[in-house]
């Protein structure tokens, strides 16, 4: 776990826990150990601590209330031979905090550093609240320990966390420094003896501000700047005390479970398993060489940006020259963008470009490893460009359609190799946004899906493997929502009380504003096609389409004019088109009180709990049937979803863990008593699978195996 090398005076305490040297509880131990063993020995004048590869990527998030690291940062600083930390790699955390307890930072170039406790939950508890200041004066401090950024080894150097930085080895370096300050003094070394530098509070009603928008509902954060900030008041044993107390209060908000287990959820969602057993241990994927992308839209430049960043090869197709030279001119600009914005040198930036080919017509088709069609929503159109790509493509293509909820089966019909179709459902905008959804279809073989997944892993996505059905597993449990946000609408709510409430429960934007933003004509073409598919017409009655409940609501302020921000005036007023502050506007309300009227819907006030319940139950209630059809192979992989592609607030864990953390068998009872009042909404009808694990009271670990139970039998 520790490795001790002792050399020419030196003890070099090598830390060795793959795969990122986490401080579990045995290399603690093995490190005061070896710090004790260096004490004694009268040959050893210095000590340097470093990682095997990286540093110390900070505490086992498994076992991080274990109170020790506290100790042993006490430890290292009162030393009396001097000791220096070897910095590559990562120094996150609890391994930072040991990092600024050492009284000399010898770091490699590509090291990062940074206290991503917030995003756990906790704190920097092993005196990292009191030491950083101390180091680095307050400002920094109430920046970096609140956000969890992490900074590169030059910042680092600015600030003055490290003393030298290293194109080499650092541990070398380091170890040729320990020996050359053996017997020196350390008394100016010690970081908790300082004094912290720029406590006047100037800068803490900013910094309280940007954490509140930044991690919005987090309690470790605000925690974090209280405490640094009480400490910058204090000597720092006070301070310590002060950091102690605080810690029992984010350990046990709840908080902390959530955001541990959001982390692993992620990191446990690549990792598919289809129903026929296969799975990431068992199938290897194919690596793309080279793709294509059809369409030059924003998705479809986007998706392109995104396997150009990975140095993947792209032809971008378009039918037409016009909106190919658009889609580059696009493309084009948001690199120039990020070269302004120092993001990419331009050297980067003529690299990245240099693997972009363009192309009218799929003709040029014929050497490529995959092609995603990225065209507008449309299955006829969709179907004409997969059965011409299957015609022209070597049959070892993979042919991948970007959609966001149309049927992936009928979509492979119109080809010879629906082994080879999948959907890649990226989210907006494809070069940003971290999430995947790769939707199997029925005859979709494992060998595709493993290939997307590694795909997705390579061009940055966290890739997350769905089942074919309406929406795949975020926008069939969002569109629950968004029905019931406007059904509240109807009952006597107005946009701004729907938007407090699901804001208040940690989403950055209420339904409301997000539809002002995507503009409300969008929604109301879908109903209208959904409608016309239906054989159904739309009259100013209509309240019901194929028995379920329906709202025109968007439907009545799209045809005044109203669609969104781009023309100034949706749900709320913006002043002008493209206008971005949204103001509450007494015609929106009249537009609202008269298609009340006009349907003879009675308006009533709407309780707060009620408003909640009927926005977030539903989506619950359909994760819960996503799970039960084997849509979603495990609620890790419906939260990380959630999280990632609908900003879902991370310290409530995904709606999966909420629903858990509330108890199901209350959600249950809620959603039961809403089916009686809405028996016109079939999402009110509660999921079997919910209704099992209520009664059997089945922890979250076992949930699959009750689901996979109810669906052999
Ligand atoms: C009651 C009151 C008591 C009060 C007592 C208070 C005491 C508290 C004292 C101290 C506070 C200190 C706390 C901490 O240090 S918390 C941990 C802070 N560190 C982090 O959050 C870092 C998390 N890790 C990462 O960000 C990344 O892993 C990375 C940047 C280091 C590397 O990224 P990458 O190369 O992409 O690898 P993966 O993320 O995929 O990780 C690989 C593998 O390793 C697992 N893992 C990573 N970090 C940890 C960790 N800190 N603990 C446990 N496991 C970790 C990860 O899960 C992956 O595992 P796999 O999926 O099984 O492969």
């Amino acid at each position: 776990m520790v490795d001790y090398i002792a050399r020419d005076g030196v003890a070099l305490l090598q830390v060795n826990n793959p795969p990122v040297n986490a401080l579990s509880h045995h290399v603690r131990v093995a490190i005061e150990e070896g710090l004790k063993k260096a004490g004694q020995d009268p040959r050893i004048k210095s000590i340097v601590i470093s990682g095997k590869g990286s540093f110390i990527a900070g505490a086992d998030i498994k076992d991080v209330s274990k109170p020790t690291i506290l100790e042993l940062c006490d430890l290292i600083e009162s030393s009396g031979k001097p000791v220096v930390a070897a910095i590559k790699g990562f120094a996150l955390g609890g391994g930072h905090e040991i990092a600024i307890s050492c009284h000399y930072r010898i770091a490699h170039e590509k090291s990062k550093f940074g206290f991503p406790e917030v995003d756990i939950g906790i704190l920097p508890a092993a005196g990292g609240t009191q030491r950083f200041p101390r180091l680095v004066g307050l400002e920094a401090a109430l920046d970096l320990i609140p956000s969890g950024r992490h900074i590169g080894a030059a910042q680092a150097f600015k600030l003055g966390i490290v003393d030298k930085v290293v194109r080499g080895d650092a541990v070398e370096e380091a170890v040729k420094f320990a020996k050359s300050i053996a017997g020196e003094p350390l008394v100016d070394r010690r970081t908790s003896q300082r004094p912290v530098m720029g406590a006047e509070n100037a800068f803490l009603a900013a910094a309280v501000k940007l954490a509140m928008k930044k991690k919005k509902g987090m309690i470790a954060p605000i925690v974090c700047l209280s405490v640094s900030f009480m400490g910058s008041l204090l000597p720092f044993e006070q301070g310590i005390q002060v950091e102690a107390a605080e810690a029992v209060v984010v350990f046990t908000s709840g908080q902390m479970g959530a955001l541990q287990y959001a982390f692993f959820a992620q990191r446990a969602a690549p990792k598919w398993l289809l129903p026929c057993g296969a799975s990431f241990k068992t199938v290897k994927g194919r690596p793309i060489r080279n793709a294509a992308v059809i369409g030059a839209g924003t998705m479809g430049t986007g998706i392109t940006m995104a396997m150009l960043n990975a140095g993947i090869p792209v032809t971008l197709v378009e039918q037409d020259r016009k909106f190919l030279d658009k889609g580059v001119s696009l493309l084009k600009l948001l690199y120039a963008g990020s070269v302004s914005l120092r993001k990419i040198t331009q050297d980067q930036c003529d690299a990245i470009l240099s693997k972009l080919n363009t192309a009218v017509g799929y003709k040029s088709l014929t050497n490529v490893d995959l092609v995603i069609e990225a065209v507008y929503e449309n299955m006829a159109l969709k179907k004409q460009i997969f059965a011409e790509l299957d015609r022209i493509c070597p049959p070892e293509t993979f042919l991948w359609t970007n959609t966001s909820a149309l049927d992936i089966d009928e979509i492979a019909s119109a080809t010879r190799r629906p082994d080879k179709v999948l959907g890649t459902h990226f989210f907006v905008p494809a070069y940003h946004m971290k999430l995947l959804e790769n939707v199997r279809g029925k005859l979709t073989s494992a060998e595709t899906v493993a290939s997307a997944q590694m795909f997705g892993t390579r061009i940055g996505k966290i890739p997350v493997v769905v089942g074919n059905c309406h929406g795949f597993v975020g926008n069939r449990m969002l569109h629950k929502y968004v029905y019931e946000a406007d059904f509240l609408i109807e009952e006597g709510c107005w946009p701004e009380d729907v938007d407090m409430v699901a804001e208040n429960f940690g989403l950055p934007l209420g339904p409301f504003k997000v539809r002002d933003l995507s503009g409300l004509d969008i929604r109301v073409r879908g109903l209208l096609e959904q409608a016309k598919a239906a054989g159904i017409e739309i009259n100013p009655a209509t309240r019901f389409l194929n028995g379920e409940r329906i709202s025109l609501l968007s439907k009545s302020l799209v045809d005044k004019g109203h669609c969104g921000r781009k023309t100034g005036r949706g749900f709320y007023n913006y002043g002008k088109p493209g206008g971005k502050i949204p103001l509450n506007d007494r015609f929106i309300k009249d537009v609202i009180v008269e298609y009340c009227a006009e349907r003879g819907i009675e308006r009533r006030k709407v309780a707060y709990q009620e408003i909640e319940e009927r926005l977030f139950l539903p989506l619950i209630n359909e994760g819960f049937k996503i799970l039960e059809e084997g849509i979603a192979s495990k609620p890790e992989d419906i939260d990380t979803i959630w999280l990632l592609g609908y900003a879902w607030p991370r310290h409530t864990g995904g709606p999966m863990y909420y629903a858990n953390m509330v108890g199901l068998d209350k959600i249950y009872n809620r959603i039961c008593h809403y089916n009686e009042l809405h028996k016109h909404s079939a999402h009110w009808q509660p999921s079997l699978l919910l209704k099992k694990l209520a009664a059997s009271k089945t922890p979250m670990k076992d949930w699959m195996e009750v689901a996979q139970a109810s669906s052999k039998l």
